[in-house]
């Protein structure tokens, strides 16, 4: 696959619209602005009055959509929903992008499309297996629309209740039947997920409000966990697959994944990276000259440090934008020369100075190290790096594709190791609790909302088919005993 070399990369974005003209067009656009969300497939299913048509491919949207001229005008109709994909589960064949279709023998026919991971998929598959069902896919985002086709429920609103009640860990859906577009969320909500409505009436329901600005959509509710949004020719209604429900929306999603446009149940991402930013400043501070952000994703919070430090602000690195697409096999030779064609370094801004570095997170540590190599090469006197989330330590299973301890440095080293193979003058992290604070309680649970497991090791949910792969990791690490 081709794919730009990134330190982390994101999930899947959705978009769907009902009841407006043109919907393959503002489910492309929409799509569009989501592009950071996944970047290895795409593709849209639009509804011409029953009639499904869709179009998918792997790569970029504009990729997919520019080698078919023709197919954006051939998806007909006032509705469509549209997913692009960065996989967490299956290969990463064009037989898992999605949105995925199904024949139904109520509906006629239906089109999924999923963001997050399940933590059962395996444990599902194998059930469907024994019942005979043969997979069009390799992915985790098929089995909803399988367990659907499977239950003995008699009607499709019943089968899909069931289906959702039956898959666990990190799902935020939209699915389209020939006469209504329906969503669900898990009863974490790990996924943001909002509804918009077109000036002219039209249903728009996406992962990040800065899809619903790109299309003229104003907001109108977050989805909350558990639900299930159905919007049909009548209006909007809402049920729920279960009332059990315990809020732990991603931090990560506040951290590194949402564009900083967009807006998070009620929470600015900009405004909460800034926070970040503000509070590690705080709680770990240095005297030096100047204050520079690693683009794109810490920008906003280089910006916090800095005010809140009284040390400027100035644009110390820069991001080529025609960033080399390469062929992926993950080596570190092959990370190295990523982050080389992509980030450069201004000279005048670091030269003589002692430079606070401020990035939002450290994966595997292969750009904080080639940065600060960079920064001494340009005459920087001393670089402090500040990183404005905790140390990443832990997996995720809801859908960032962190599955292994293995290549996180965090997990494997103590932040003086770390430090010391960064060639850092000092390296300092944001507290677990310094994030949460930043971030703001989303609501009074223990949690505040908020899933924090990457950092801390608690998962707000059983890991099932993750269980014991995890407990391995923790006994081989000994995180909980503290690695740092
Ligand atoms: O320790 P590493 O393995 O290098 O990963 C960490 C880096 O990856 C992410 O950025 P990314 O390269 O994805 O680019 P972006 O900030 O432009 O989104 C993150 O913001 C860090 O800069
Ligand atoms: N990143 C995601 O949300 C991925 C969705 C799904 N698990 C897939 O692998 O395609
Ligand atoms: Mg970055």
């Amino acid at each position: 696959m081709f794919n730009e070399v990134k330190g982390l990369n994101e999930e899947c974005g959705l978009f769907g619209v009902w009841g407006s003209p043109n919907a393959a067009q503002l489910t492309y656009d929409g799509l569009h602005s989501l592009q950071h969300r996944g970047q290895e497939g795409a593709g849209i299913v639009s509804n011409d009055q029953g009639t499904f048509h869709r179009h998918r491919g792997l790569g970029l949207l504009g990729e997919v959509f520019s080698r078919d001229p023709e197919a954006l005008h051939q998806l007909t109709g006032d509705a469509a929903i549209g997913h692009v994909r960065y996989a967490t589960a299956g290969n990463h064949g064009v037989e898992n992008i999605q949105p995925m279709q199904f024949e139904h023998p109520e509906v006629g026919e239906f089109a999924l499309a999923h963001n997050g991971n399940l933590t059962n998929a395996n444990q599902i598959r194998q059930e469907l297996l024994a019942k005979g069902v043969t997979f069009q896919a390799t992915s985790d985002s098929e089995l909803l629309g399988e367990l659907i086709q499977t239950s003995n429920e008699p009607s499709f609103a019943g089968q899909l209740i069931a289906a959702l009640n039956h898959v666990h860990g990190g799902f935020a859906y939209l699915l389209m039947t020939p006469n209504a577009m329906i969503a669900a969320l898990d009863p974490n909500g790990f996924r943001p997920l909002v509804i918009g409505e077109l000036p002219d009436g039209g249903t728009v329901i996406c992962s990040e409000t800065c899809a619903l600005d790109q299309v003229g959509a104003s907001f109108v509710r977050d989805v909350e966990p558990g639900e299930i949004i159905i919007v049909n020719n009548d209006g909007m209604s809402i049920q729920h697959f279960t009332t059990d429900t315990h809020l732990a929306i991603c931090s990560m999603e506040y951290i590194y994944f949402a564009r900083p446009d967009s807006i998070i149940r009620g929470i600015s991402v900009h405004d909460a990276r800034k926070r970040m930013g503000a509070k590690v400043a705080q709680e770990h501070p240095v005297k030096a000259d100047v204050v520079i952000g690693v683009p794109n994703s810490s920008l906003s919070a280089a910006i916090g440090y800095a005010q809140a430090s009284g040390i400027h602000y100035d644009m110390g690195m820069i991001k080529n934008q025609y960033v080399a697409r390469t062929f992926i096999e993950p080596t570190q030779a092959k990370r190295d020369r990523g982050v080389s064609m992509k980030l450069s370094v201004v000279k005048s801004v670091v030269a003589g100075k002692d430079v606070v570095l401020v990035d939002d997170s450290i994966v595997r540590g292969t750009t904080s190290k080639y940065i600060v190599r960079l920064l001494k090469r340009a005459g920087a006197k001393s670089v402090h790096v500040r990183i404005a989330s905790p140390v990443l330590k832990f997996p995720c299973y809801y859908g960032i594709d962190i599955q292994t301890t293995k290549e996180l440095i965090g997990a494997n080293n103590t932040v003086d190791e770390i430090r010391d193979l960064i060639e850092a003058d000092s390296l300092a992290y944001l507290s677990v609790d310094g994030l949460v604070e930043s971030i703001g309680a989303l609501n009074d649970s223990a949690n505040h909302g908020l899933c924090t497991a990457y950092f801390d090791g608690n998962y707000p949910t059983p890991l099932y088919d993750y269980q014991a792969g995890f407990d391995a990791e923790v006994t081989r690490l000994g995180l909980y005993e503290g690695a740092n």
